[in-house]
């Protein structure tokens, strides 16, 4: 027995030590750690377990009779984050550039089986060309059983890929189906095709940065939700969203230990937001205030900015913020601000974290670009993903909250548990210079001095339809609060709604605007 233990202990130190030092100096002098390096990163220490570690492929054909490394090129297997059971695969750039073939594709789909049975969460460490080229349509194949597993997970495990080199083709487009995208600058790209082949068909010169680099997608594109500088870092806070998250979608996200009291006044509320609905301030100093320590987790902090979208405590327990930004683009709705917002609202309904709506918003952007470019369409993506919200959800108006973007943004009438205001709110169809110039235009051009008539038709419909009892009368919102109270009237409400519970009618499933 002890020469066959001998023999097992060598042939799994040759599949740890990988494909040599030429190899891994090659991924070093990239400024990128080793696929094992990075699984010791993300677990917690001495918890990984490996699975199929002796995996080699039987490919033949192109000199892959000679070339069968163990592990065939993507590590797999099991440990913890925080004492919690987390999967995980990570390709080895080192062999075959992490490109996919039958045998890699397998070991990811028995993972990803695991961890859909296991009900815990998938995190990807991508880090490979796509499809094995040698290896042809079983390659392709590969990766339609990775798709398809990543939709059957889809709102059942939280699925989290951390794009950590250059990936193509298939390596980008299952992250797409998943949950959260990690990118880290300069060391890793996104995209379908790489620059040589848009070179040969479009002519277009581009670097492989300046085509998918995380700056690209968490900025522009909106394909990556988190971009760091570093390896380490960025999986530091792969971790720390995990602590945000349940295992599946049959429990609630881990409740913490609070220092920050429930009762905290917020004083700072009364100074942070300026009266006059026109000013703009920091949106994201006014959830810092509010949540537990101040401390929050902005999803695609730097995509579509006029919203934001944040995971963050309150007495301990997790929830999901949506808040217009009127320091950026006024907080207006827009396409990517619809879209950004509406697959936040899906992923926390998915994964029962309660949400909680700031709004002071303008209305949608007007404009030829937002009409051609399918507002409408990817307005209804947002206003259809609330609707279809049951986990519970608040709403709180601070200033203006104008037209259908106060609908869609968890008003009473579209399914909101409890909507609070604060005494500078203003609901209303829209701005009260807008509505006088509609509603009063005959008047004001009549007038032997428009101007005059104009200042005092708007007065007169803000007296009228815009003052900020107008909705508490009609109880359209719940109760007016002092912002000071903030804090408190969130924490206790969402303790009443701990226990919430809602049927929707029996069906296959829904067919969202897309
Ligand atoms: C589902 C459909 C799909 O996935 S179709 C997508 C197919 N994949 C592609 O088109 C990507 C082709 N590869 C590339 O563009 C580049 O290799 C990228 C990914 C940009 C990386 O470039 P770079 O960092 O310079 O590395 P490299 O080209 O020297 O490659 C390193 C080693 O990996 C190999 N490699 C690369 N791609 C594949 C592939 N798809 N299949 C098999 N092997 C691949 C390279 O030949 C190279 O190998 P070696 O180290 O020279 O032995």
């Amino acid at each position: 027995m002890r020469l066959h233990v001998a023999e097992l202990a060598a042939i799994r130190d040759r599949a740890l030590a990988g494909p040599g030092e030429p190899a891994t100096a090659a991924q070093k002098a990239k400024g990128k750690l080793t696929v094992r390096e990075r699984i010791g990163l993300l677990l917690d220490e001495g918890s990984f377990r490996e699975v199929e570690p002796l995996r080699r492929h039987r490919a033949t054909g192109f000199g892959l009779e000679a070339k069968r490394p163990y592990t065939d090129g993507v590590v797999t297997g099991w440990g913890t984050v925080e004492g919690r059971t987390v999967f995980v695969y990570a390709h080895d750039f080192r062999i075959f550039g992490g490109a996919l073939g039958e045998a890699h594709a397998t070991k990811i789909h028995k993972i990803m089986d695991m961890a859909i049975a296991a009900g815990a969460p998938l995190v990807s460490l991508n880090d490979g060309a796509g499809a094995r080229i040698q290896e042809g349509v079983t390659a392709l194949a590969g990766y339609g059983g990775i798709f398809q597993r990543n939709t059957k997970a889809s709102g059942v495990i939280p699925q989290i890929s951390v794009m950590l080199g250059p990936c193509a083709g298939g390596a980008a487009y299952s992250p797409a189906l998943t949950d959260f995208v990690f990118m880290v600058r300069e060391t890793s790209q996104m995209f379908i095709t790489g620059p040589d082949v848009v070179r040969a068909v479009t002519g277009e010169e581009i670097t492989q940065n300046g085509l998918g680099g995380a700056d690209v997608h968490a900025e522009t594109s909106g394909v990556a939700h988190f971009a760091y500088d570093d390896e380490e870092t960025c999986l530091e806070e792969v971790r720390y969203l995990l602590s945000m998250l349940p295992s599946n979608n049959r429990e609630n996200p881990p409740a913490h230990g609070c220092d920050d009291p429930a009762g905290r006044a917020c004083q700072a509320l009364l100074d942070l937001v300026p009266v006059d609905g026109n000013r703009p301030y920091d949106m994201a100093k006014v959830i810092e205030e509010i949540v537990d320590d101040g401390d929050f987790l902005e999803v695609h902090e730097r995509w579509a900015r006029n919203i934001i979208c944040a995971l963050a405590r309150l007495d301990g327990k997790v929830v999901g913020i949506v808040a217009n930004q009127p320091q950026s683009l006024a907080g207006v709705l827009d396409i990517e601000a619809s879209e950004k917002a509406a697959r936040f609202v899906q992923m926390c309904d998915a994964f029962n974290i309660p949400i909680v709506t700031l709004l002071d918003v303008p209305g949608f952007l007007p404009g030829v670009d937002q009409e051609h470019g399918g507002i409408i369409r990817h307005g209804a993506k947002l206003l259809y993903a609330y609707c279809n919200a049951t986990v519970p959800r608040i709403s709180l108006i601070l200033r203006k909250a104008y037209g259908g973007a106060y609908i869609v943004m968890n008003s009473q009438s579209i399914g909101a548990d409890l909507t609070y205001a604060w005494p500078t709110n203003e609901i209303a169809v829209m701005g009260a210079e807008g509505a006088a110039n509609v509603i009063f235009r005959r008047q004001i051009a009549a007038a032997e001095d428009p101007e005059a008539m104009r200042t005092r038709m708007v007065k007169e419909y803000k007296a009228e339809l815009m003052h900020p009892y107008y909705a508490a009368e009609r109880g359209l919102v719940d109760d007016v609060i002092d912002p000071a109270e903030t804090r408190e009237v969130l924490i206790n409400s969402l303790a009443m709604l701990a226990g919430k519970h809602a049927d929707r009618p029996s069906r296959k499933h829904g067919n969202p605007p897309q």
